[in-house]
């Protein structure tokens, strides 16, 4: 994927949506300078001003060097916290007041972070916290807590989160 193509990886799916569209393009050019050491040195004064715009400003915190596949789709964004250790596949939906992290453990040290498969949609005021695997083809409704792994095909809904098969997808077909 050339440089171009790196940056724009998400903006067919977030068409008709401007604010989505503009912060993954910053978030894609910082991707781009954190994962290549040169662009890194080269990149650093872009590399504070994605932090400061996109964090201060548009309250959206996504680490420039966090692993998310291409087409991201990304509503109204505000209050999303991303740590910088997860995971996310590719065509995966991001909305507001959603915060995906690690959890402090007894020892005073850090669980791992959630790594989340493929066409995983999440929706508002969500939590993934902690060392869990979402498979691929989950929903996850709004203001769900989600603790634990989550098979794939399936919704999660509720605090904490309980998955069951998800009723738009036929099992025989899968
Ligand atoms: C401004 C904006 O618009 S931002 C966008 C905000 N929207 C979102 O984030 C959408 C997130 N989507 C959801 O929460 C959806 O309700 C889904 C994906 C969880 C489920 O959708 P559907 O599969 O159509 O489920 P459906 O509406 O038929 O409900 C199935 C059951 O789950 C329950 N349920 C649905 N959503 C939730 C939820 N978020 N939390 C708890 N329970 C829920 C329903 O009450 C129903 O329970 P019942 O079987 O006991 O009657
Ligand atoms: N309704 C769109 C945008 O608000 C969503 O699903 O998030």
């Amino acid at each position: 994927m050339n440089f171009f193509e790196f940056i724009f990886q998400d903006w067919h799916v977030n068409k008709g949506n401007a604010k989505g569209r503009i912060i993954l393009l910053f978030f894609r050019m910082a991707n781009f300078c954190s994962t290549r050491k040169i662009y890194y040195y080269l990149g650093f004064i872009y590399l504070l001003f994605y932090k400061i715009l996109v964090e201060w400003f548009f309250s959206t915190e996504i680490p420039w060097n966090v692993k998310i596949g291409k087409n991201l789709s990304l509503f109204h964004g505000q209050a999303l916290v991303i740590s910088n250790q997860v995971v996310i596949g590719h065509n995966c939906t991001l909305r507001q007041s959603t915060t995906i992290g690690n959890k402090q453990l007894a020892n005073g040290g850090y669980s791992s972070s959630p790594v989340i498969g493929n066409y995983v949609d999440i929706g508002s005021n969500v939590c993934i916290i902690g060392p869990v695997t979402i498979n691929d083809q989950v929903l996850i409704g709004s203001g769900a807590i989600v603790v634990k792994d989550v098979p794939p095909h399936s919704t999660v809904t509720g605090n904490p989160g309980v998955a069951r098969p998800r009723k738009d997808i036929n099992p025989d077909t899968l």
